[in-house]
Order: C-alpha cells, then structure tokens, then sequence
C-alpha cells in the first residue's frame, strides 16, 4: 500500500460522515448508514439532523458513532430549547452532541458562551460534546481564539469550525488558531474542521497541522475528526490506489 492510500485509511477512520442537507430524507440516512462501512474500513462517525437519531441507531453497525446536532445552524442563545434538543438527541440515542455556540455573543460577552457550553455538557451526559464556533463568521483571529477559550472552559469535548451552512468554513487560518489553543489547554480535547472540505489533500493538510501543532500521536479518531458531506468518495479513490495524489500533499 502507498504512503497516502493508508493515509486516505486513517483519514476514513476519522471521518464524521454528514448528511445536514435541508432536504434530507429517511431514505437518505438508509444510504448514509451503508455508506459509513467502507471498502476501506468504517468511518469515525456518522453526523446527522436530530430528527433522524432514533431511526439510525436502530440500523448503524456497532462501532461507528451516531452524531447529532443542536442549535443548528442558526447558534442563537435560546439555552433551555437547546438543553431541551440535547436530552432528546441523547435520549433518541446520540453518542455525541455537535452544538453550534452563540458566536455572536463572543466579543461582548464570551461568559454567556461558557456558560451555554458547560449547560449543555451537563445535559449530553456521556455524549461526547463538539462545540462549533462558526470561524467564518467569527472572522477576527482575537475572536476565534476567544470562542476556543470560552469552549475550553465551559468544558467541550471537541472544537469545531464551521456548521458548512455559511459562506466560509474550515480555514487552515482558523484551524491553527483551535488547535494552539487546544495545545494551551494540556492538548487532549479533539479537534474537528468541517465545511467544505472536498478531497484528500484537503482533509490531509488538516490531519498534519494537528499533528504539528499537537503531537504526531494527536490525531486519532478519539481527538481528530474530520466533518464532511462530500469527502468519502476522493478518500475511497485514493485509498484504492485509482487516484493520484498532488504533489502538494508531500509524496
Ligand atoms: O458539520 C459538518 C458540515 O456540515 C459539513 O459541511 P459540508 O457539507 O460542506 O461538507
């Protein structure tokens, strides 16, 4: 096997495999859920709308995570209608909770944050809570890294860009500035980009910087995730050996 056909396995193995489609249907999750059992090995997770958790816990194979989320995509500050989704997506059967942060609450008053994010850790549970900051919409680097750090405090699980939805999501710009301040942290809460990431050396660019940025042994499925609808079938082709890789990617 080549260098980036096992490097396009791990990134498989790290992959929060989406479908927020607006015009998602029961059939869709169906082939969402074959999907997730790849030639090359099951994804980290799949990464779906709440309204789908029951129906996919009962078919999704032990072994691949069942993601959902809240307060999605808008990030308003409704915390008791947020804490009310939660309790259903972990009841429903979640094992992990994507919640998008009041990120327009960060510059005047990042405590609100903190505090949305540490309420609804308590109400996840054992569901592991990724905390979507909305970089693209953040925009301001002393912006980003104050979201992380109201995030990290209020005790999340993970830090995520982008809910896709907006007209940036993952940057390598933004993802720097997460994962310095998960290394600031003690550098064991997960990182994950999402949004728009589209091919292998894309979600390849991201999987080293976190290993630069965190330690060579950082970036395994319980710490890095890649978000994505559209990713699956470039990392497929290239685990296969049926796509040449970019010189860029560094083989
Ligand atoms: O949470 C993940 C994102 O919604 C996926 O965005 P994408 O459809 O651009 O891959």
């Amino acid at each position: 096997m080549t260098d980036a056909a096992a490097d396009a396995r791990r990134l498989i193995a790290s992959l929060d495999l989406t479908n927020l489609d607006d015009g998602c249907t029961s059939a869709d999750i169906d082939a969402l859920v074959a999907r997730a059992s790849t030639p090359a090995g099951p994804v980290a997770a799949i990464c779906i709308w709440p309204r789908f958790v029951k129906q996919a816990r009962a078919i999704l194979p032990p072994g691949i995570r069942l993601a959902t989320v809240v307060n999605f995509p808008a990030g308003g500050e409704d915390v008791a209608a947020t804490l009310a989704e939660t309790r259903q997506a972990v009841a429903d059967g979640a094992d992990e909770i994507d919640l998008v942060v009041a990120y327009r609450r960060v510059a005047a008053d990042p405590a609100f944050v903190e505090g949305q994010v540490r309420a609804v850790k308590s109400a996840a549970g054992a569901a592991t809570l990724k905390t979507i900051l909305e970089t693209g919409e953040l925009a301001d680097p002393d912006l980003i890294l104050s979201a992380c750090e109201a995030a990290l405090a209020g005790g999340a699980d993970f830090l995520k860009t982008s809910t896709g939805k907006t007209p940036v999501s993952a940057t390598p710009e933004a993802a720097r500035i997460l994962l310095q301040a998960i290394a600031a942290h003690g550098g064991s809460v997960g990182f994950k980009p999402s949004g728009g990431i589209k091919s292998f050396e894309d979600a390849k660019r991201f999987r080293d910087m976190a290993a630069e940025i965190c330690g060579e042994g950082y970036p395994d499925p319980s710490r890095f995730r890649l978000g994505a609808s559209g990713v699956l079938t470039d990392l497929l082709a290239v685990a296969a050996g049926e796509r040449r890789v970019e010189a860029k990617a560094g083989y």
